[in-house]
């Protein structure tokens, strides 16, 4: 691996000789990487090379596909989130997901907030909760007067915005945002990037994104991923979003950032 990250920011997540298969396919090989705490992290590579497949090994969402598997270890502050005796839905609640498309559930947008944190057991003042989240994903002013209004009625950007205060009324660590702009127009995308950056403060992003513009504005840190002859995905180069654009290391990351594949 190559490796910039300064050493005086914390690791939040480990990445060990991580393999991962879907039953005898290998779909990802040998990656190792450090994920900053507080950092915006993209995965960038290729159509197949295992973004979306590393991504969701990082809360275990490969979990639900029969056969899938990995090898190596995962370490969240320092702990393997794949031990037997680690349960996966705290792993899911400390680690949030925001989707390619905006999946809100087809409630109430004060439904939406207030739906999972009852599950978890909350038991503050749920308005002031659906308030504050909703402040957090810079969605509050748009929809304050219309909270008992379906999550469907509203535009995709400001679902997906909803959807991200979604995953933040459980109060993760690490949110992964997997392509969580392409079903959304160049405005939209604009604000939900300056949404990350603003969440950054608090949370750590991990964002795969096929929009090589979006990874160089948006993102910290860029880890670049092919594919191998043998079809598993593996990382190429990982490190400061800048370097990796304007002074690529590797002849495969210059050859993808600058269209030459892929
Ligand atoms: N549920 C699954 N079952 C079997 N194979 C899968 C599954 N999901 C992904 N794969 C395979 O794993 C490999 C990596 O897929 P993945 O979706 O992680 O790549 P990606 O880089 O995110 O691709 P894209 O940019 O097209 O979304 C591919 O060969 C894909 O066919």
């Amino acid at each position: 691996m190559t490796s910039q990250t300064p050493n005086n920011s914390e690791v939040i997540i480990h990445v060990q000789d991580l393999s991962i298969y879907y039953s005898a396919f290998r779909a990802v090989k040998n990656v190792n990487l450090e994920i900053l705490r507080n950092k915006i992290t993209a995965i960038i590579g290729p159509s197949g090379c295992g973004k979306s497949t590393v991504l969701r090994s990082f809360n275990r969402m490969n979990d639900f596909v029969q056969g899938a598997h990995i090898e190596g270890k995962i370490l969240f502050h320092g702990q393997d989130i794949y031990d037997p005796a680690i349960d996966p839905v705290q792993v899911r609640q400390m680690i949030g997901m925001v989707f390619q498309r905006p999946n809100p559930f087809p409630k109430s947008i004060y439904e939406n907030i207030a739906w999972g944190a009852r599950i978890n057991g909350y038991k503050g003042n749920m308005d002031d909760l659906v308030e504050n989240t909703l402040q957090s994903a810079a969605l509050w002013d748009e929809v304050k007067n219309d909270l008992k209004k379906s999550a469907l009625a509203l535009s995709g950007g400001q679902q997906q915005r909803l959807c991200i205060a979604r995953a933040l009324a459980v109060k993760p660590e690490i949110i992964l945002m997997d392509e969580p702009c392409s079903a959304l127009d160049p405005i939209a995308t604009l604000k939900i990037e300056d949404l990350m950056r603003t969440l950054s403060e608090k949370y750590t992003i991990i964002i795969v994104t096929h929009n090589m513009q979006q990874a160089g504005r948006a993102s910290d840190y860029t880890a670049f991923f092919t594919m191998d002859d043998d079809r598993a995905g593996l990382m190429v180069e990982y490190g400061d979003t800048s370097q990796i654009f304007t002074r690529p290391r590797d002849k495969r990351t210059e050859d993808y950032i600058t269209g030459r594949f892929g």
